[in-house]
């Protein structure tokens, strides 16, 4: 994720983490496991995925930031929630109007 020149995820959440002493970004992932890495590096960032399912499917992983193309939102939005992931999402949260990304806690019925 987020490889393009103007990608917002630095500056959306990764540089503001690095001064946040509780938070840590701890993964990234990218269709493609080399992009991935390469982002990894720069943005010193410890573990790589070649998919965003592995990454939402990780246990280590707390909450994840979805920086995808809007069609994707709601999409990974969704599946991470599913996952059991507290989930940030860039704007808009989904592109159709009827879509809405249901909060839920796993503790509340
Ligand atoms: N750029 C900005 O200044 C701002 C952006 N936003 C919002 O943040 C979100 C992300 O924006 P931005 O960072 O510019 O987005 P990018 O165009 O940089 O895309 C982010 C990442 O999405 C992944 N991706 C997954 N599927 C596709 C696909 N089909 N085509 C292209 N990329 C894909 C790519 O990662 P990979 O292929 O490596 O998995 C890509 O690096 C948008 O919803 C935007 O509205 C909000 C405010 C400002
Ligand atoms: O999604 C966006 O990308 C480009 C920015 O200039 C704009 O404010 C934002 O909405």
């Amino acid at each position: 994720m987020a490889s393009s020149v103007h990608a917002i995820a630095p500056d959306g959440l990764i540089n503001p983490v690095k001064s946040h002493p509780e938070a840590v970004v701890f993964a990234v992932a990218a269709r493609d496991k080399e992009r991935a890495g390469a982002f990894a590096k720069k943005h010193g960032i410890a573990k790589v995925y070649g998919s965003y399912q592995e990454l939402i499917s990780d246990p280590e992983i707390y909450a994840i930031y979805n920086p995808l193309p809007n069609g994707l939102h709601y999409e990974w939005a969704m599946k991470a929630l599913a996952a059991g992931n507290h989930v940030l999402v860039e704007k808009p949260a989904a592109n159709t109007p009827g879509a809405k990304i249901q909060a839920h806690d796993p503790h509340v019925p």
